[in-house]
């Protein structure tokens, strides 16, 4: 089964546009959870421009979920997540002003770096994944910092998956099997969309989970966040 792991992000931007608690990320955790979503993402940045440290220990509270916790792991992240004990961490190599994620690790240059990150992590008894770009040469590194899971960026696939999906999806297939070889469990997020994700799931050999925020946020203003969900589990459990 592919997990839907909700990307909850942007109820947190939309709230601090005004201050306040409204709309409240924990009710829309409780409410995304109820409504049949398998887990539940957040990204926390060092500016806090959406979810905030606060967030981050209230939603511990009612996720019963997965909970994923994203995020570039500086020391202030890596204690707070060890405090907070999530299902898994997920790396991601942002820079401090990134809008959004937009690469990749370098697993072969940050070798050490990621191995001793991922030892702490998996000794606290949570579950890793690393933000990875869909190039096989980078998965016998990423095998090597002792990683569970990898998470394939999929902001190239959603671009050019319009254009042509077959040249879209094959940097990704090839990275997939390479890291199933390794016994690299797979997940995959960003940009990914009622648009695209069932060709992606159905191409994607041993995707475990997906997580998806801005696309799913922007669909259920017209849908309702529940059908919105209900598209997206529909889309995954054809190829479950
Ligand atoms: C890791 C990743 O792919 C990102 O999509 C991220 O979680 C989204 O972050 P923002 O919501 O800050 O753009
Ligand atoms: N890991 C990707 C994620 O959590 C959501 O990314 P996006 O759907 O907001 O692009």
């Amino acid at each position: 089964m592919v997990r839907l792991s909700v990307n909850i992000n942007k109820i947190a931007t939309l709230r601090n546009a005004r201050g306040g608690d409204s709309p409240s990320v924990v009710e829309a955790a409780e409410k995304i959870q109820k409504f049949g979503a398998q887990g539940i993402t957040i990204h926390p940045r060092p500016d806090q421009r959406h979810i905030t440290r606060k967030d981050v220990y209230d939603l511990k509270e009612v996720v019963y979920t997965e909970f994923n916790i994203e995020g570039n792991p500086s020391t202030e992240f890596i204690r707070m997540v060890l405090d907070v004990k999530p299902d898994q961490v997920t790396l991601v190599p942002d820079a401090d002003d990134a809008i959004t994620s937009n690469a990749g690790w370098d697993c072969r240059n940050h070798q050490s770096k990621l191995s001793d990150i991922v030892a702490t992590f998996k000794q606290a008894g949570i579950r890793t994944s690393v933000f990875l770009d869909p190039n096989p040469d980078m998965v016998e590194y990423a095998y090597r910092t002792g990683t569970d899971r990898i998470e394939l960026y999929t902001e190239g696939f959603a671009k050019s998956f319009a254009r042509d999906s077959q040249s879209a999806i094959a940097p990704y297939v090839q990275t997939a099997e390479l890291a199933s070889q390794c016994g690299l469990g797979i997940n995959a997020g960003h940009d990914l969309s009622l648009d695209n994700i069932k060709y992606f799931a159905t191409h994607i050999p041993g995707l475990l989970e997906v997580s998806i925020g801005h696309a799913l946020i922007s669909e259920a203003l017209y849908m309702g966040l529940e059908n919105t969900i209900q598209a997206y589990l529909k889309r995954l459990a054809t190829w479950s």
